[in-house]
């Protein structure tokens, strides 16, 4: 429900057009860790096919998942907040280039802003597993320009990245020979998986000098962990995460089952309840929009907040609270004015958390909030 002031693929575009940006793009795979991501104040998202084929289908990253469940994952992510670009991940393009234009066109309608396309069979799997195996060269360029030419019949912008995973199996220059086929073909970006060692990686930045690059930092993977930072310094325009947050989800999972199996009990971590749960997923944005139309379903109390520290002409922002509630989130974009709403509201900053209010009791609350977000 936020405005959208350009599209999202506009709007990758144009943080890619400022060569002093890098953009970072945590893995997603489903609606709660996207909103997680999004809370954070991310500009970018990337939807991982390794999670989705976990969190959606619960395989393996083997290519199981197809074009199908990719587009729906992806579009249910775009549009949480349509105007913070979505990176996905289209693995091979799920078959020969009349099906890599079928994708290329079902992503951008779903609102992917950028997708990368690979040279894998279409028995793929994760770029760090052995054993990969590449279709022809001839045959992944054929995939890039189908990718392009199939954008521009849409009047598109979506941003086609060329991914090789010939590191492995065919080694570094072959790599790097795809890629530069790729990019003729049209590729606007380009993604090196697997490398090996940071010679390789600051070599490939400065191969392809010009050129928008992505970094792929897989936590344990056969790249050399970098961080923002360094990847930032050594060129890459793009980095992605993609398997931080599912990893981060496994032993807490784990953990809780086990509590919950071997004791009978859930106290494995400190319960929120359901409204700070669901608060996790738009709650109070829902209920506000509810609001503001007259709706009834969810009437609540007024809350009003003073973020006197923040601006000295202090800003004043009301939110609903629902009966019972525990905590109110408030965003930077609650407390622009209309003017600012207007300029930025559509921007990815507007929906940062500024402050969660934990709230003792139910009642008027007038609540002063430093920069930091504590009462
Ligand atoms: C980037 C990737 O394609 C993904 O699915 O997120 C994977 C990540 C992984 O499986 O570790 C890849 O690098 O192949």
């Amino acid at each position: 429900m936020a405005a959208v002031p350009m599209s999202s693929a506009k709007r990758l575009r144009q943080l890619l057009s400022d060569p002093s940006r890098m953009v970072v793009a945590p893995g997603v795979y489903d609606g709660i860790s996207a909103r997680l991501a999004l809370a954070q104040g991310f500009e970018c998202l990337y939807m991982t096919g390794a999670g989705t084929n976990m969190s959606r289908l619960g395989m393996a990253d083997l290519g199981i998942a197809t074009f199908n469940d990719m587009v729906t994952n992806a579009g249910m992510i775009a549009s949480i907040n349509p105007s913070v670009p979505l990176i996905a991940d289209a693995d091979t393009g799920y078959g020969g280039p009349i099906m890599v234009a079928r994708t290329v066109q079902g992503y951008a309608r779903a609102g992917v802003a950028g997708l990368h396309i690979e040279d894998q069979v279409q028995e793929k799997r994760c770029g760090h597993l052995a054993g990969k195996q590449l279709v022809e060269r001839e045959v992944f360029y054929a995939r890039i320009r189908a990718a392009k030419k199939a954008r521009e019949e849409i009047g598109s912008e979506m941003l086609i990245i060329a991914r090789t995973d010939a590191r492995a199996g065919a080694g570094f220059e072959e790599a790097v020979e795809r890629l530069r086929g790729a990019r003729e073909a049209g590729a606007d970006a380009l993604f090196l998986e697997a490398m090996q060692s940071e010679e390789e990686v600051r070599k490939a930045v400065k191969i392809f000098e010009g050129t928008p690059m992505l970094l792929n930092m897989v936590g344990g993977g056969k790249t050399p962990q970098m961080s923002v930072k360094e990847a930032k310094e050594a060129g890459f325009r793009i980095m992605i995460w993609p398997t931080l947050l599912v990893e981060a989800v496994i032993s807490p999972l784990k953990n809780a089952l086990r509590i919950l199996r071997e004791e009978g009990t859930h106290d494995s971590c400190e319960p929120i309840g359901p409204r700070a749960l669901f608060e996790v997923c738009g709650l109070n944005e829902l209920m506000a929009f509810d609001e503001s139309v007259g709706g009834k379903a969810f009437g609540g109390q007024e809350f009003v907040l003073t973020l006197a520290r923040i601006d000295p002409t202090l800003r004043v922002t009301t939110k609903p609270i629902l009966d019972k509630a525990r905590t109110v989130e408030v965003r930077r974009g609650d407390l622009y004015t209309a003017e600012e709403r207007e300029r930025y509201g559509g921007l990815p900053n507007a929906g940062a958390e500024v402050a969660s209010i934990r709230l003792e009791k139910k009642g008027r609350y007038k609540v002063l909030v430093e920069r930091d977000g504590t009462e």
